[in-house]
């Protein structure tokens, strides 16, 4: 059946994409070239819901184009290629929501099963339910309550993983999080609070796993990478300076355990998120979200926040047998915030000129 398209504009970007296949696109006056990707998922719902179209352009939503779409809509984003973690077996915590979402979705396209461990069954539910859609070659989510701050929550989640996945060969310590304040204002229990959230998890989880897994492995292949989501804290992080320390905690437990457990073949690193958006993580924050965003974009090199795809590619990376040589480091994904201080020196250039990888809305963006 010809698709028909009613768009006026004919404006259909076909950069960004990786050409897999090709379909061809009757507008009415003659045919248009429409390349589409079986990886790069969102480009083709882009296409389908284009906001210049004054018109929809499918109406029936059985056309070649939406078929695809819904069938791409449920893989992940990824430029690792297909197969990378069959048989590899990795907790991310924190995984019902944002970032740890898409790490997760992104290891389960990859074939690779996935704890993901919080404190919300249900979110961790719903979530699971949907990535398991995006499972390729045996991926597979599953879910484990967990309270990272509690030392039997952990001891569960570390037994859960083993009965049900067989082993641990990644950990990502991703849950955490932090009020804003200004340090005046933050009682001894809230800086307590944050600490255990973001700095005890970490080490308890990693030592826990550490002990019954990995220090267990007679088998040099069967070797581990941890990766600790962390903030891009170089300067210190007004308003949440104790998320600052306890980060700042994390980033130097993580050279201690890289150079301790490197005889083991396990590897530790950092990656230090800039402001990514993600809704659930902006959603912590009510009102005030919106009055950061506006104050925060003109001092971000970038001019725009991060998408959690952009950080889950390189937790990906280093998660993989193609960082092996790559431990102890902490590396930004900050479109440039790491470079200035914070508060940031306004940039005076216009909009973002840099590429969006993954979804961005546009409130953003500068
Ligand atoms: C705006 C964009 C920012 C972009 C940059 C950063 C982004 C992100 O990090 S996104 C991730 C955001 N997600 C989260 O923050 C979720 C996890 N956070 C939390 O659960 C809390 O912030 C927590 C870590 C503090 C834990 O809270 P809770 O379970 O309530 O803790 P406790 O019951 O143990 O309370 C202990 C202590 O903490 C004080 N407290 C908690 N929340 C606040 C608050 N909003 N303001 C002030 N104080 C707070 C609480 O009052 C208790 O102290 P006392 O009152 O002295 O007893
Ligand atoms: N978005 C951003 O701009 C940045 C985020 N980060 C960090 O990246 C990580 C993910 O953030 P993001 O995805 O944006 O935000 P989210 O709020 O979506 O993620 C936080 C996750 O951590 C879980 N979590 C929080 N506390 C606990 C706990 N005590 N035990 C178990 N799980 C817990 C939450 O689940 P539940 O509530 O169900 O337990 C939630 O899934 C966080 O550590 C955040 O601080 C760092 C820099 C910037």
């Amino acid at each position: 059946m010809p698709y028909k398209c009613q768009c006026p504009s004919q404006r259909i970007k076909t950069h960004n994409l990786k050409v897999r296949s090709m379909f061809k696109a009757c507008d009415g006056r003659g045919t248009t070239k429409i390349f589409l990707s079986i990886i790069y998922t969102k480009i083709p719902h882009q296409i389908c819901q284009h906001s210049q179209h004054s018109t929809p352009i499918c109406r029936s939503g059985k056309c070649e184009i939406h078929r695809k779409c819904s069938l791409m809509s449920s893989l992940a984003l990824t430029p690792f290629k297909a197969g990378l973690f069959v048989g590899k077996s990795i907790i991310v915590t924190g995984g019902g929501t944002g970032l740890g979402y898409a790490i997760a979705k992104e290891l389960v396209s990859l074939g690779a099963k996935v704890v993901i461990a919080a404190r919300r069954i249900e979110v961790l539910e719903a979530a699971a339910s949907e990535m398991n859609k995006s499972s390729q070659r045996g991926g597979k989510i599953y879910v484990c309550q967990c309270n990272v701050r509690n030392e039997d929550d952990i001891q569960k989640l570390v037994t859960f993983a083993l009965e049900t996945m067989g082993g641990i060969d990644g950990l990502v310590n991703n849950a955490g999080g932090q009020f804003v304040s200004p340090v005046e204002n933050i009682s001894a229990r809230g800086f307590k609070a944050v600490v255990e959230t973001n700095l005890l998890s970490c080490f308890m989880l990693s030592k826990e796993i550490y002990n019954r897994w990995w220090s267990q492995q007679e088998d040099r292949k069967r070797s581990g990478s941890i990766v600790n989501i962390i903030l891009a804290n170089k300067n210190g992080f007004p308003m949440m300076a104790h998320s600052g320390a306890a980060r700042a905690g994390v980033e130097n437990l993580t050279k201690s355990m890289a150079l301790e457990w490197i005889g083991r073949g396990v590897r530790v690193n950092c990656v230090a998120p800039g402001i990514i958006y993600t809704e659930s993580g902006f959603a912590n924050y009510g009102e005030m979200a919106g009055a950061f965003l506006s104050s925060v974009l003109p001092c971000i090199p970038a001019h725009r926040c991060g998408t959690a795809e952009e950080v889950s590619s390189l937790v990906v990376f280093l998660l993989s047998d193609a960082a092996v040589y790559i431990t102890g480091q902490n590396m930004g994904v900050d479109g440039g915030m790491g470079q200035g201080t914070i508060p940031l020196r306004p940039q005076d250039h216009g909009a973002s000129l840099l590429p969006v990888y993954g979804e961005l809305p546009m409130k953003a963006r500068l």
